[in-house]
């Protein structure tokens, strides 16, 4: 049987972030599409030019509209932009029994566009992180969800835990933000405790614009196939290798990753280690 995902999020015009890098991720796995439209940017490489906000009753009839029709495997939320849209995005969810649920904690976009209102950020927590299978912020934005500042390893946990306590099932910290020249490391801890750090060699690129979305996407489109979450998330991470490591050189700043990579490349992808 076809798995059909559900991302809700943002339209980048550009084409490697957003709906649409969510939307050729879970093409490139096999996946069958559908989206929920939250707002649209004016985007390219070298940036935000424009954000333009769809009013909230819009994104709940998108929701419904898909919910109602199709038996929908997993649901990834990227960029959702304000606290109207969140509530109108839970209540959605969980009127509708709520799939398996990818929380994408988009804030800021490369360039330093803000793509969620400050007074969101409340609303995030209280409303849709309850609900999350797995919440994947990168190092900001973790920093933001738990109200602290993330300097060493050791405040990965502190930070996590604090994530946890919102009550969602999982949370991944990516450390594509990170100074480490060699590695790209991501910590995965579980609300029961369980944890492990995945770990791959860093592409030297300034083209990555868009990794989160489409590390993301990958999680959810694999979940939908009936992966579990561990293998959904090193599967996820040899997506996003593969993607940076056969970059396009578009645009003049930094330009998307390769959405078609995978299914070529996940052979020879460069190792993917789990640290238990
Ligand atoms: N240069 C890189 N080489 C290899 N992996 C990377 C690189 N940059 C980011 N990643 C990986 O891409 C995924 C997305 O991380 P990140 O870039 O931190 O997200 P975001 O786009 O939300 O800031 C993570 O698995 C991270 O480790
Ligand atoms: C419409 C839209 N949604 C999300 C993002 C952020 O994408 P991300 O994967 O975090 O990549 P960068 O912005 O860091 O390159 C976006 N830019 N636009």
């Amino acid at each position: 049987m076809t798995s059909v995902a559900l991302t809700i999020a943002g339209s980048d015009s550009g084409g490697g972030a957003g709906i649409q890098a969510d939307l050729k991720t879970f093409q490139e796995l096999g996946v069958f599409g559908t989206s929920a439209l939250t707002a649209v940017t004016a985007q390219n490489t070298l940036g935000v030019h424009g954000v333009y906000p769809i009013e909230a009753a819009g994104v709940t009839a998108q929701i419904q509209a898909v919910l109602d029709d199709f038996s929908v495997g997993a649901v990834k939320t990227g960029m959702l932009f304000s606290a109207d849209i969140i509530e109108a995005v839970a209540v959605s969810l969980r009127n509708n029994g709520c799939p398996p649920l990818v929380i994408d904690p988009v804030m800021i976009a490369k360039g330093g566009a803000s793509l969620l209102k400050d007074e969101a950020v409340t609303a995030l927590k209280a409303h849709l992180l309850p609900l999350a299978t797995l919440v994947t912020p990168n190092i900001p934005e973790a920093e933001v969800l738990a109200d602290m500042t993330i300097q060493s390893t050791a405040d990965y946990e502190e930070a996590a835990n604090r994530i946890l306590s919102s009550g969602a099932k999982a949370v991944i910290l990516k450390g594509g933000h990170s100074n480490d020249a060699q590695f790209a490391e991501d910590f995965f801890f579980r609300a029961d405790g369980y944890s492990f750090t995945i770990k791959s060699e860093r592409i030297a690129t300034k083209d990555t614009h868009g990794t989160g979305c489409t590390f993301s996407a990958a999680i959810t489109a694999f979940i939908s196939q009936g992966k579990s979450l561990q293998e959904a998330v090193r599967e996820a991470k040899v997506f996003i290798q593969a993607a940076i490591s056969d970059g396009l050189q578009l645009g003049g700043g930094h330009g998307p990753t390769n959405h078609w990579a995978y299914n070529r490349l996940k052979q020879d992808a460069k190792e993917v280690v789990i640290i238990e």
